[in-house]
């Protein structure tokens, strides 16, 4: 799904405006009605008290209509104008002539922190106050009434985006932004919905298709898209029958030290059950019999260093090279990296020590191939390419580093990015449950046999992120978000690709 900018959310709804023949308004009905729809699907006519908090912009517009709504089907509703400003938009006017049609209760004016109403904890509160118009940062008594609806505790739906929130760029220190419980957002998300610093105050999303002109949508072009089933099961290539072991490619996985040859076989175990036609390791002769007792299906070559690694077998023939879990950062590490990239011929993934590696010694990212993938956790991101102030500044500095070494980036977190030039995919699987060790060495392993099964570095770094994600879902429902073990996210690796498909 694309994600847009709200300039092009404006053309998107200029572009509907004249194709539809509907007037801004008409717009404007429509969209509030999808949200007092889906408001009116889970209260079923409940008599809680809804407390509207309407701006006077077009946010404020459709917390108007959603009033108007919400009273014709006998709620309790207080509507609240909060009057930042006297430029009413012609939307907000013409609904709120049309509130005042429907009931007698008028609209309560905020127009400082005198007016505040009590918000009660069980009480139903409607975030109306900004959009995507919103232009500078939420100050004097509209941040401090931001402030007391967030300390009031009572559950706050948000109207297209929780009011504070900028929909392309981050909100500043101490910003003023609604924690929003439930968030219900008009035709397509927006970016800040998915970054480290800004996520948490969209709480649960949905996306309303308020039926913006279809030809436009298709033709808009967007550097950011989010991963859903949809876009995954198109990059799944399904198995052939005619087929066999040498058609899913060979992986080579290169890692582990003593006390951490666990990490390898997480990776290796998980090339297996992504579906490697053949996997092999090369580790430290220490984890030989680790290795080979627990997984049997691997193939194991062994340094001749008995605890940490120190070369790279040059002479062997994978269709895909993994390295860097548990490798540690010794100079006998370094050596195994530089002699892997001064004679590979194949794709190559790196992660966790690989990573650290390469931001202690950069010189040795010249010497990536093409089209490496790079799976760094924000720490590992941040020894890479420096620090960053805010997550827009961070998407830069990584499309740069990206561009510049022609390599892809998979930024790991509770929505991974996976980034390619100025190309953005943003994973949307995956739960706090995979927060445990080992999952990143698991998701290495994903990647790894993708690419050995011949998909493009690319797809199957954002195919691979998706599966990881739902396999650890999967995991998750049986063993509960505390529950999972790295090793779990692995074994079901089967039952996501799956359930792409079924
Ligand atoms: N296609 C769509 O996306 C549709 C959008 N609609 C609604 O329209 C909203 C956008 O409406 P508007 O463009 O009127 O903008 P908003 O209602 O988000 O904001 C109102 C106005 O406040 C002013 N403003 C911005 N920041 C301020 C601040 N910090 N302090 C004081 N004033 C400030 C700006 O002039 C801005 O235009 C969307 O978020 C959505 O709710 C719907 O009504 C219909 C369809
Ligand atoms: N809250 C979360 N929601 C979704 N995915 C998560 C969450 N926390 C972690 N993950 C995923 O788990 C993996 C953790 O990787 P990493 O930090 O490298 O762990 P480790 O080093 O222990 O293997 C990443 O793929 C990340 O996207
Ligand atoms: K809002």
């Amino acid at each position: 799904m694309k994600i847009l900018s709200a300039e092009q959310l404006s053309q998107a709804d200029k572009e509907t405006i004249k194709k539809q023949e509907i007037s801004s308004e008409g717009l404007m009905e429509r969209a509030a009605t999808l949200v007092f729809n889906e408001i009116h699907k889970r209260l079923e006519g409940a008599p809680i008290p809804i407390k509207i908090f309407c701006g006077i912009g077009n946010n404020g517009g459709d917390g108007l209509v959603i009033a108007r709504h919400l009273v014709q089907h006998g709620y309790h509703v207080n509507v609240y104008i909060v009057n930042y400003s006297d430029k009413r938009s012609d939307d907000f006017l013409s609904n709120y002539e049309k509130l005042k049609e429907v009931t007698d209760d008028w609209p309560e004016m905020i127009k400082n922190e005198a007016n505040f109403p009590e918000i009660r904890t069980g009480d139903f509160v409607i975030d109306a106050i900004f959009g995507i118009g919103l232009n500078r940062p939420i100050e004097g008594w509209v941040a401090k009434l931001v402030e007391h609806i967030n300390n009031s505790q009572a559950f706050t739906l948000a109207i297209d985006m929780p009011s504070g929130l900028f929909s392309d760029k981050a909100p500043g220190e101490n910003a003023s932004i609604i924690e929003a419980d439930f968030t219900l957002s008009f035709q397509t998300p927006k970016l800040v919905f998915f970054l480290p610093a800004t996520m948490d105050y969209v709480g649960n999303l949905q996306i309303l298709d308020i039926g913006l002109d279809k030809q436009f949508l298709a033709k808009v072009d967007s550097n950011y898209r989010l991963i859903n089933k949809e876009e995954a099961i198109q990059l799944y290539k399904p198995r052939k029958t005619n087929t066999h072991k040498g058609d899913y490619g060979h992986a080579l996985i290169i890692g582990g030290s003593y006390g951490k040859i666990g990490s390898v076989l997480l990776t290796a175990t998980s090339a297996l059950r992504t579906g490697s036609g053949l996997c092999s390791l090369y580790i430290p002769k220490c984890g030989y019999d680790i290795v080979q007792t627990a997984l049997p299906e691997a193939m194991v070559l062994t340094d001749k260093e008995n605890h940490l690694l120190n070369a790279y077998p040059n002479t062997f023939d994978a269709d895909v090279v993994c390295f860097g879990m548990g490798v540690g950062t010794s100079n006998k590490a370094k050596a195994a990296l530089e002699d892997l990239l001064n004679s590979v011929n194949s794709p190559v993934v790196i992660d966790a020590d690989g990573l650290n590696l390469l931001a202690q010694n950069k010189s040795l990212i010249d010497l990536l191939p093409e089209n490496s993938v790079l799976t760094p956790h924000p720490g590992e991101l941040q020894r890479l390419i420096g620090s960053w102030k805010d997550d827009f500044e961070k998407l830069e500095l990584v499309r740069s580093f990206s561009k510049k070494y022609k390599i892809i980036v998979v930024v790991k977190g509770a929505h991974s990015f996976i980034i390619q030039g100025d190309n953005v995919y943003i994973n949307n699987s995956g739960n706090p449950g995979m927060a445990t060790a080992g999952s990143g060495d698991v998701l290495s392993g994903v990647i790894t046999s993708l690419i050995g099964q011949g998909y493009d570095p690319v797809i199957a770094s954002i195919l691979g992120v998706f599966l990881h994600g739902r396999s650890g879902d999967i995991a998750a429902k049986e063993m509960g978000f505390e529950g999972v073990l790295a090793g779990e996210i692995a074994s079901n690796m089967g039952k996501a690709i799956k359930e792409l498909y079924t």
